[in-house]
């Protein structure tokens, strides 16, 4: 091999180590980027548990709003997902079996249809009673989202006569501030929603 030859050679034995080079750094890259991307995924994991863990304890940390049992005098309000985190807490999905969920015309009832979504994805059997619709986007929405999992909305007339003896657990999202008029027989024999104007 003359001088020319191993001066080739020289070159291409340097090109090869570059090449290595190149492609070893392209490498290291490529595992810090997926390495970063598990730690992100990792990170937002971690967040979202806390999140939950914070949300529980300031549910608990709210005992003014701790339920009634059997029949919950309002869903209410501002944030219905803490007051369900407050029911799931107390009213075990094991132990209460058949659930209903009223929902009147105004907000209340707008609350009480959240509800049942929720308590639902909690393991929840449930039937939702609606007797008076609301054309509202907001409620028909709400309504589509029960009926795409197949919670099933009770008539009028298939309501038991005495709701406390056929269901477990019974929240009751019929009226809020804007209720007007007598109370009848809905307070004197808990269940009994007949004597109200809507039915
Ligand atoms: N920031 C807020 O104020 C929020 C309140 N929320 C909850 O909503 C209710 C108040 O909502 P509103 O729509 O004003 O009142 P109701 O839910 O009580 O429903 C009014 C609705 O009912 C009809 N109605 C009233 N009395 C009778 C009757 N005797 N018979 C038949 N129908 C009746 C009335 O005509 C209306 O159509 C409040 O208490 C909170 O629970 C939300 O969380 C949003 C924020």
């Amino acid at each position: 091999m003359g001088w020319k030859d191993e001066v080739a050679f020289d070159a291409i034995v340097k090109q090869n180590k570059n090449q290595q080079a190149d492609e070893m750094e392209i490498e290291e890259d490529q595992q810090a980027e997926e390495m970063e991307k598990e730690i992100e995924e990792a990170t937002a994991r971690t967040k979202a548990a806390l999140e939950k863990i914070v949300n529980v304890r300031l549910s608990v940390a709210q005992p003014k709003n701790v339920l009634l049992h059997p029949l919950i005098p309002s869903l209410s309000s501002t944030n219905p997902l803490s007051n369900q985190q407050r029911l799931i807490q107390v009213y075990k999905s094991i132990e209460y079996n058949l659930n209903l969920v009223l929902c009147g015309p105004g907000n209340n009832g707008g609350d009480g249809l959240v509800a049942p979504r929720h308590l639902y994805h909690f393991g929840y059997k449930l039937f939702v009673g609606y007797p008076k619709r609301t054309p509202k986007t907001l409620y028909t929405g709400l309504v589509t989202q029960l009926e795409s999992l197949s919670i099933p909305f009770l008539l009028v007339e298939e309501l038991p006569q005495n709701l406390a003896d056929d269901f477990d657990l019974i929240v009751d999202a019929m009226f809020g501030f804007s209720f007007h008029g007598k109370l009848g027989l809905y307070i004197h024999h808990k269940g009994s929603v007949y004597k109200c104007n809507l039915f």
